[in-house]
């Protein structure tokens, strides 16, 4: 059955004052996909990834044109409550970035801000999100431990599960495992492979043996403009575009 669209922008443009980032991008997500965003530094991959929940919203010069579809709902319409838009797209960022507190308040924190008093509950969701992070056996005798205590790998499949503990439809990962070594790095991507079983996930990476491994969907950025977009198997084994080719071989970039 073919996969319905999940997220998608529609002619989005990115300005920071004068300077425009991004250019009438026109791009998909599928339900239960893998979209890796990739392209040289600079070219705009973390400003539309921002986009896609709105986190660009705290830079006061910043400036959207154009439509992100959640479902089928815009999210940049007046009526849209940004906290409530945040839950449903959660993130990750490229350094793992835990609170000062215990490993189980890391993960509850959202359930907390989102007013969930009830213990049991919880501590169900706590454990249930560990487990999706696959945290769980390395954690559940320690979890009133600080999380400044854990290894970077560590940390940052706490920050995924502090992600999902409020049960996202939408996962953005800029650049997950960058700060990782390599074994961590290896769990990240193992992870993204069982997460989206559930999720759209879309990450951005400078990295194209990950690109390669764990996306189904790739979109190549140059200069705020998407260049060339399609299956991963086809971006990397059969690129249309010669500006592609050369940043995918390693050429430029
Ligand atoms: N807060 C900001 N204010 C002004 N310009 C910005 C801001 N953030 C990013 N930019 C500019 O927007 C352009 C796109 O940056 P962005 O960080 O989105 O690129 P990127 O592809 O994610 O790069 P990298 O791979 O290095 O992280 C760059 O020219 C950058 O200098």
């Amino acid at each position: 059955m073919e996969k319905k669209w999940k997220m998608q922008a529609r002619g989005l443009s990115f300005y920071y004052g004068n300077f425009q980032a991004l250019y009438d991008i026109e791009l998909g997500f599928r339900e239960r996909d893998v979209t890796a965003l990739i392209g040289p530094s600079g070219c705009g991959k973390s400003t539309f990834l921002r986009c896609l929940n709105r986190m660009n919203d705290l830079i006061p010069i910043s400036r959207v044109k154009g439509e992100v579809l959640l479902g089928d709902e815009n999210i940049y319409a007046p009526s849209v409550d940004v906290v409530r838009l945040r839950r449903r797209i959660g993130m990750v960022f490229q350094k793992p970035n835990p609170f000062p507190k215990s490993i189980f308040e890391n993960v509850a924190y959202g359930l907390r801000v989102n007013g969930v008093r009830d213990k049991n509950m919880i501590a169900g969701q706590v454990e249930k999100s560990l487990r999706q992070a696959a945290l769980w056996e390395e954690v559940k005798d320690r979890l009133q431990e600080s999380a400044l205590g854990m290894s970077g790998g560590q940390q940052q499949r706490l920050c995924i599960a502090r992600a999902l503990a409020v049960e996202p439809e939408v996962l953005l990962m800029d650049e997950p495992a960058s700060a990782l070594d390599p074994l961590a790095t290896q769990k990240i991507e193992e992870l993204i492979h069982e997460l989206k079983k559930v999720y759209s996930i879309i990450i951005v990476t400078h990295n194209m043996q990950q690109a390669a491994r764990v996306s189904d969907v790739t979109a190549f950025f140059y200069m705020g403009h998407i260049i060339e977009t399609g299956d991963t198997d086809t971006i990397f084994t059969n690129p249309k575009n010669k500006q592609t080719e050369e940043y995918i071989t390693g050429r430029f970039g």
